[in-house]
């Protein structure tokens, strides 16, 4: 089937193609039922029971489509986000400074409507642990290399300008010269191709095995769900924003049931206030007794269980909830 001919009047939806965000994403649209079937090899796949089509793009490349206003809702990560943003940023600087035409602000650029939860890592400048370099002032005019060169520049351009403030001096051009990699930025400075790097840190092990450490933090990144200025099928992507919405509410809650004496009602509910409140029907059979159902953070409820044992719970059950909204 030619898959281009078929995308007319469907809300493109960019998805990453491969790497760190890609399993995750495809488990949110499990969870917000977006129902296809990817061809193999083909980076475009129809949604088959809502106007979208899939396009599975590189994540780092995803911003500038939807940026763009090419595609209109995305998954990625903030720091390609930001990178992008850091892009726009320069091309109208160099635009203003050639005296050509500058773009209006509100001519593209990203929305972010939501963060997603996952992919948590952050953009940091590294140094070799044991080498001569303590604080990122110390890397001005020195090589660093990384994959983020537009959030590097800017990074460096105001290091620059707050040095030359403290000195009195006034310097135009970037003395640090960024360089552009395209992966495994890590090996730059004990390769001497880097003095220092820009990289991403999740877990620290790959920056520890590299011997380096971080001395500043550039950007906190998640995945983010970003959308278009102007997008198209804008009830699709309310309807969609709305799915995922309810998708990872339910995997940041689960439901906890349990069984208490009325006159530990008050004290029990206030361990479990649930979303609105918590339900409570009575017991059959038993006028003193009441079964509780609320919604509790997950990463609480061994406290909440620890909690409503001591106030006299008992059958404490937790279930997982597989949507909500
Ligand atoms: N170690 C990590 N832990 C968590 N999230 C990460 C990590 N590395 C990257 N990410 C997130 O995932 C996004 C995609 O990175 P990833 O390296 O998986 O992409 P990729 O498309 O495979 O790129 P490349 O081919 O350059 O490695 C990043 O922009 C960042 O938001
Ligand atoms: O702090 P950690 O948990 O060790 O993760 C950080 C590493 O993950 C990313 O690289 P990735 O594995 O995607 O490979 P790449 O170097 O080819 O981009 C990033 O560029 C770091 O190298």
């Amino acid at each position: 089937m030619d898959l281009v001919n078929h995308l007319e009047g469907r809300l493109l939806f960019a998805v990453p193609k491969k790497g760190r965000l890609l399993q995750a994403a495809l488990n949110l649209l499990e969870g917000a039922d977006i129902q296809f079937r990817r061809e193999n090899r083909l980076d475009i796949a129809l949604v088959k029971n809502l106007p979208i089509a899939l396009v599975f793009l590189p994540a780092a490349d995803i911003p500038t489509f939807v940026g763009e206003g090419r595609v209109s809702l995305g998954i990625t990560g903030r720091d390609t986000v930001a990178e992008h943003e850091a892009v726009v940023m320069a091309l109208r600087k160099e635009q203003a400074e050639s005296g050509k035409s500058t773009p209006q602000e509100d001519e593209g650029g990203c929305v972010e409507v939501m963060d997603l939860g996952f992919g948590s890592c952050k953009l940091q400048v590294q140094v070799p642990e044991k080498g001569s370099y303590v604080k990122p002032s110390d890397l001005i005019g020195k090589n660093i290399g990384t994959s983020f060169v537009h959030l590097a520049e800017e990074y460096f351009a105001t290091l620059e300008a707050e040095a030359d403030a403290a000195n009195g001096t006034k310097s135009k051009k970037l003395k640090t010269k960024i360089i552009e990699l395209s992966g495994s930025v890590e090996a730059a400075c004990a390769l001497g191709v880097a003095d220092g790097i820009v990289d991403l840190v999740e877990s620290g092990e790959t920056m520890k095995a590299a011997g380096l450490k971080a001395i500043d933090t550039v950007v906190s990144s998640t995945a983010v769900l970003i959308k278009s200025k102007n997008p198209t099928n804008i009830d699709t992507v309310e309807l969609v924003a709305a799915r995922i919405k309810g998708v990872i509410a339910a995997q940041k809650h689960i439901l906890c049931q349990y069984n208490v004496e009325r006159s530990k009602l008050a004290a029990a509910t206030k361990i479990t206030p649930g979303k609105r409140a918590p339900t409570v029907n009575a017991l059959e059979g038993d006028g003193e007794w009441v079964a509780v159902s609320s919604m509790v953070e997950r990463k609480k409820i061994a406290t909440v269980m620890d909690e409503l044992t001591e106030v006299g719970a008992q059958d404490i059950l937790v279930l997982e909830i597989a949507n909500t909204r």
